[in-house]
């Protein structure tokens, strides 16, 4: 446990977003006309991932204290770490927070980073044997020497709260098939969406990025909801182009700020995945936490918009808590 990476964590996420913005949970007003000169349009719909996580938060708490007056038995997430990250472990004990809060049981295995693969085979073993276990997350990027698909093929796919074993995202991927767990930051994103009343079905949604993690499984949900989806890469030559038709953006490319107002459609609606520390010297620690997407600009021109922090971070914490919850309905039969 490393104490004073929490107490970074917590401190990172009381960066608020600028104040003036309109804070909603509710149904958003239609967005901005687009004739409208940018002097008379309102600013953008401040997307508050935070008090929205929370909401999610406090579903899970009420349904797990529900699950234990019924039968006795609370949900448990395990969570396997390897190697000695330090954003790493301030995320593994952020969900481990999480947990406690929620009445989750939490359990965890830090394995040193010269571990063998066979070393994290044996301990994610244990976990799908083990009854009272029924989330399994292996804590990403693995060293190198760790081959992550036989990994994470290895995680029982009833156990698998990530969402990211073959048979998962196999199923997110077919039409007519349910996956039991889909990811937590995509099946967060969607949830910002549909809790501030912004309609995915018949919308033209573009993902910027195409990770494993982030944008394909992004992209097949908003496509399962009805959307027109397009993914953008590193290797399209006109994503600024093709962001411009999106009613619905998710930024998720891995690079600090690139998609700016200019590229929005006006009043698009902006999920911004980026997580990414900026130099700046007023700040304690000499850096803070922006998005993908460029806050300052995007926000003249989006309808709605996620800050940094305080966006899909929480949400993907929230989510993995029901994502968990629901494992062990189901292993209860309970769902
Ligand atoms: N809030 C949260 O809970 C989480 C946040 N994150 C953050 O989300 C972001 C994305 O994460 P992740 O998906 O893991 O990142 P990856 O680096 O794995 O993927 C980035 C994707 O963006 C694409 N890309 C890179 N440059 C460009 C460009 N110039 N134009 C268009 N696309 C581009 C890449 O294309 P190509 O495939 O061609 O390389 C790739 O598909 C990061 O900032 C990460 O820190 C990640 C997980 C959870
Ligand atoms: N197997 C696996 N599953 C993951 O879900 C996973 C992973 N590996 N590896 C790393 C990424 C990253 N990730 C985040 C979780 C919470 C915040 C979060 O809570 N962010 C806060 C700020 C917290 C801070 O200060 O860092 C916010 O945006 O407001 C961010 C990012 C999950 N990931």
């Amino acid at each position: 446990m490393n104490a004073a990476a929490v107490a970074t964590t917590f401190a990172w996420s009381t960066f608020a977003a600028p104040l003036r913005l309109r804070v909603t949970r509710g149904a958003l007003r239609t967005a901005p006309a687009r004739a409208l000169p940018r002097s008379a349009r309102a600013e953008a719909k401040l997307i508050d991932g935070k008090a929205i996580a929370a909401d999610v938060r406090e579903e899970v708490r009420v349904g797990v204290a529900q699950m234990k007056e019924k039968i006795g038995k609370v949900p448990g997430l395990a969570v396997v770490l390897v190697g000695e990250r330090k954003d790493s472990q301030t995320y593994v004990n952020a969900k481990k927070k999480a947990c406690a809060e929620a009445g989750i049981d939490s359990f965890g295995t830090d394995l040193p980073g010269d571990a063998t693969e066979e070393e994290v085979l044996k301990v994610v073993a244990d976990y799908n044997a083990d009854p009272n276990v029924h989330g399994i997350l292996v804590q990403l990027p693995m060293p190198d020497h760790i081959d992550e698909e036989r990994v994470l093929g290895a995680i029982s796919y009833e156990k698998d709260v990530d969402g990211f074993h073959p048979l998962n995202t196999g199923r997110l991927a077919q039409r007519g098939r349910e996956p039991l767990f889909v990811p937590c930051t995509p099946r967060g994103c969607i949830e910002l969406l549909e809790r501030s009343g912004i309609e995915i079905a018949g919308k033209e949604a573009v993902v910027v990025g195409r990770s494993n993690v982030v944008g394909i499984p992004a992209a097949m949900l908003l496509q399962r909801r009805d959307a027109t989806v397009t993914i953008v890469h590193s290797r399209t030559p006109n994503s600024e182009e093709i962001v411009r038709r999106a009613d619905i953006v998710i930024a998720a490319c891995g690079r600090m700020e690139m998609v700016k107002g200019s590229w929005l459609k006006p009043g698009a609606a902006v999920i911004d995945v980026g997580i990414n520390a900026k130099d700046d010297p007023s700040k304690k620690l000499g850096y803070r936490l922006v998005g993908d997407a460029d806050f300052e600009s995007c926000k003249e021109v989006a309808g709605a918009i996620t800050p940094v922090p305080g966006g899909v971070g929480p949400m993907t914490i929230a989510i993995l808590l029901k994502n968990t919850m629901e494992g062990a309905m189901r292993a209860y039969g309970m769902m």
